[in-house]
């Protein structure tokens, strides 16, 4: 009979005994690893290991009894940053938008079809254009407008919605407006924006433009998490596609949103299958 798959998310000081010392606790419990990934990085002298393993562990108390068993036999040991997710666990998503519909288009359609383990909390939006396509789907839209010079207190209200509707990612799906570093600061690698250029080429307002002038033959986008650096988080995803001296900058945009859309739903997907790891400026993602 097929039992609880539960996902194991670790990181620490490289060290000879890791993988044997993680293996080893889920084989003494009568575990079956069914996925297994591990990186080392050498530079940093640093360890990235992702496990899915059956278990009989059902109930909560069962479930907390697994991970305090594994924090005083195995984390403490390596001083690990880890988690272990129960298993069915859906990512509670929060997603803001401005204007623009393609990427909140592709995230809902990807999560109505269950593609994507999310469960989304809600829309928020500074502008109207997006309510009817997300009330369509039955989900909140809330609408908070920018009052001019008064955007703390917008962004206050996003950050109080993120709290009570007990979100723990919030996409900017072509959200238009730079997060402030408290924002940054409370939300802390439970953010990822979708930048509509192959960073770091053409950060900023109208990336488009800005290759289009540049006459560049591929374009891109790069999904990435959300730091006070205005596009410079952590990658987490990027692809391009090639374009040419026939189009043009309007071309290159309606070419790049499916690049766009497509790049943001990988990091959705592998940040809410635990697959990604911040490592510095850079990130881990164990996809194999
Ligand atoms: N703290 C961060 N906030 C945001 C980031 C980020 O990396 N760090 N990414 C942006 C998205 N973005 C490009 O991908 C971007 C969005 C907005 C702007 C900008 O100049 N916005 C103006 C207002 C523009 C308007 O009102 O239409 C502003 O906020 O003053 C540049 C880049 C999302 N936020």
């Amino acid at each position: 009979m097929k039992r609880n798959a539960y996902t194991l998310k670790a990181s620490c000081t490289d060290t000879v005994g890791i993988v044997a010392a993680v293996t080893g606790f889920i084989a003494d419990r009568g575990g079956l690893i069914t996925e297994m990934s591990h990186f080392v990085d050498d530079m940093a002298q640093k360890s990235f290991i992702r496990t899915v393993f059956e278990d009989d562990a059902t109930s909560d108390d069962e479930t907390r009894a697994l991970q305090a068993a594994f924090k005083e036999s195995v984390a403490r040991r390596f001083a690990m940053t880890f988690s272990i997710i129960p298993p069915n666990q859906k990512l509670r998503t929060l997603i803001a938008v401005s204007r623009q519909s393609h990427c909140l288009n592709s995230l809902l359609y990807r999560w109505s079809d269950g593609h994507l383990p999310i469960e989304i909390t809600g829309v928020v939006s500074n502008h109207e254009d997006q309510r009817s396509r997300v009330e369509w789907y039955g989900l909140p839209y809330h609408h908070f407008r920018i009052e001019p010079g008064r955007k703390p207190e917008q962004e206050a209200r996003i950050l109080d919605l993120f709290e009570e509707t007990g979100s723990q990612l919030l996409i900017l799906a072509r959200y238009m407006q730079i997060l402030t570093p408290h924002a940054c600061s409370v939300l802390g690698g439970r953010a990822i924006n979708i930048h509509h250029s192959f960073l770091p080429g053409f950060k900023g307002a109208r990336p488009y433009h800005q290759a289009f002038e540049r006459g560049v033959k591929l374009i891109g986008a790069t999904a990435h998490y959300v730091n006070t650096e205005l596009d410079e988080g952590p990658i987490i995803e990027q692809d391009v596609v090639r374009v040419d001296h026939t189009m043009t900058a309007g071309e290159l945009e309606r070419l790049g949103q499916d690049v766009e859309s497509v790049v943001l739903n990988r990091a959705v997907r592998w940040h809410a299958e635990h697959r990604v790891f911040e490592n510095g400026h850079r990130t881990v993602v164990l996809r194999h």
